[in-house]
């Protein structure tokens, strides 16, 4: 390529130019130009690190919130290769439940088992189509001797009212597999077993972990085909946990750490605070194995502040979220691009890495977090309204849809995470995040494969093979950038057609 270009004609600005003219710019204000592409897509490799030891395959994190990520998130994007913070806006005891629960699986799968005693009575609610069996242990309870099934088959109306013992088939051993079968083991299990049942148990020491049934297994085959996942030492799914910054976080957090949490996310709007600079303290000190992420934060001089006390990895984002009016609120915030840009600088120069947190729609704007300096997109409204995130789907106006709200709205506060907003019931309470619900997205396993797909060929045009190299070509301002007028931002959207379906894969 040849260089003799002269300055007067430069071919758009180096991000430092760019970011230093005093404006909040976000991802749709400003567009890459393309480089010089000598690789074919395939040879992106999006490997990552969320924090300084955690290392993931794809640069995604699911949302610490109650209608993000649960159990069920948390072990489809670590099946993935990405990894879920699960929420706290629960008990300490349910909070580390959920991280049980990802660790004693392998198959990004979830259901909710119906467990009843031998004495009970077959009831109505048998009647589910989505329930393949009803499992009888000797409490009811799932962490007790697993006794025997009563498939869907087995009952019918007129056995309503009979005792669960009087229909139960015994539970044989092929009935049961270990929970840390993966989803080709499993998958071999069923159709050994296929005349006689179309599910299996996964059950651990402790008791049962889940049913599994052939439909949703051949569902999950259908999707991209998986890797290995992100894995700790034990090679059980890795899993993060948000918690707040009070004393009280203290003994939520032993916890978590007692169900084996792998990286903990100190979880705030505002990270650069004293309560939150000695928790992380207090974190270092008791658990100096444990990787901490601080934040959230948007200015350098935040950063600085939490890398000195000795944080791991860094969330950058205040008011970007799509349920967030932080902004509107407070009047405090910054556009999401700089944000990340100027966090992202002063943390690479720590070895820290970078979560740019809030307003992803699409995959370009993964495209350009990633490459003006962060090490992992975290998203809530993205990953909202998939199979995997908590809460059922319900019809609104002719759609399917879940609701997906801030941790900051006053529902989501009224339902738990007041304590920490107002641990004095007379304080008034302020919303920052509302309500609203997101449209059936599918599985995570099938649209977060194509989203890397998208965004490998943006890495591609832009000359860059990896996130290492896409930030190379950021600080030795090899990588243009310009700012889009309005009319570029919508001549870069589809436009003049009388109407047209958008479909990305
Ligand atoms: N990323 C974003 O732009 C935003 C995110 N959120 C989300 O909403 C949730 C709540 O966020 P925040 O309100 O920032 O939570 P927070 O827990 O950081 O702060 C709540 C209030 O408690 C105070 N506080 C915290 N620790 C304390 C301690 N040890 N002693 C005394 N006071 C203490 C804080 O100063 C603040 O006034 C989080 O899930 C957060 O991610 C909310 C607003 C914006
Ligand atoms: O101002 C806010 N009020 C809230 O109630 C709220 N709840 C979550 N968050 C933040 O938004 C991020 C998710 O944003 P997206 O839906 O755009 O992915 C999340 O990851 C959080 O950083 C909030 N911000
Ligand atoms: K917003």
């Amino acid at each position: 390529m040849s260089n003799n270009i002269s300055m007067e004609e430069e071919d758009g600005f180096g991000a430092k130019k760019l970011f230093n003219q005093g404006f909040s710019y976000t991802y749709d204000d400003v567009i890459f130009l393309p480089h010089y592409i000598d690789f074919p897509t395939d040879a992106v490799s999006l490997s990552t690190k969320l924090s300084r030891n955690i290392p993931l395959s794809i640069p995604c994190v699911s949302s610490p919130m109650d209608t993000v990520t649960e159990s069920h998130m948390a072990a489809a994007m670590a099946a993935l290769g990405g990894i879920g913070i699960v929420h706290y806006n629960t008990t300490p005891s349910a909070q580390a439940a959920f991280i049980r629960s990802v660790k004693s699986r392998r198959v990004p799968l979830q259901s909710s088992p119906i467990i009843f005693s031998p004495d009970s009575r077959i009831v109505n609610e048998f009647d589910d189509p989505a329930v393949p069996c009803v499992l009888v242990t000797q409490s009811g309870k799932p962490n007790s001797k697993l006794l025997g099934y009563v498939a869907r088959s087995d009952w019918s109306g007129e056995k309503q009212g009979a005792k669960l013992s009087d229909y139960m088939r015994p539970a044989d051993e092929s009935l049961v597999v270990p929970s840390n079968y993966d989803l080709y083991k499993l998958d071999s299990h069923l159709k050994q077993q296929e005349r006689e049942r179309d599910f299996a148990v996964l059950a651990e020491e402790g008791g049962v972990v889940d049913v599994v049934t052939k439909e949703d297994v051949e569902k999950v085959k259908g999707y991209p085909k998986l890797g290995k996942g992100t894995l700790s030492s034990d090679g059980s799914w890795m899993v993060g946990a948000a918690i707040g910054t009070r004393d009280s976080d203290k003994e939520r957090l032993e916890l978590l750490v007692k169900a084996g949490v792998d990286v903990v996310v100190l979880d705030s709007s505002q990270g650069n605070s004293i309560y939150q600079i000695e928790m992380i303290k207090y974190v270092k000190r008791t658990y100096p194995q444990l990787d901490v992420i601080g934040g959230n934060v948007v200015t350098m001089s935040q950063a600085q502040n939490l890398i000195a006390a000795g944080v791991d990895g860094l969330r950058v984002g205040m008011g970007s979220g799509s349920i967030c009016t932080t902004q509107e609120v407070c009047a405090v915030g910054r556009g999401q691009a700089t944000a990340v840009y100027k966090v992202a600088s002063v943390a690479s120069q720590s070895g820290v890495p970078v979560i740019a947190d809030g307003g992803i729609q699409y995959s370009g704007q993964i495209v350009k977090a990633l490459v003006l300096g962060a090490s992992t997109v975290m998203m809530g409204g993205f990953l909202a309204g998939s199979t995997e995130a908590p809460g059922q789907y319900v019809n609104k106006d002719g759609t399917r849809v879940k609701k997906y709200r801030g941790m900051g709205s006053l529902e989501a506060m009224s339902k738990g995470s007041d304590q920490r907003y107002l641990g004095d019931k007379s304080k008034l309470k302020i919303a920052q995040g509302v309500v609203g619900a997101m449209p059936d997205k599918g599985s995570v396993l099938e649209f977060v494969p194509y989203t890397m797909q998208a965004v490998k060929q943006g890495f591609q045009d832009l000359g860059a093979s990896s996130l290492h190299s896409a930030h190379e070509l950021l600080r030795s301002q090899t990588l243009r950038l310009e700012v889009r007028t309005g009319a570029a931002i919508s001549e870069g959207g589809v436009h003049s057609l009388h109407s047209f379906v958008k479909k990305s894969f």
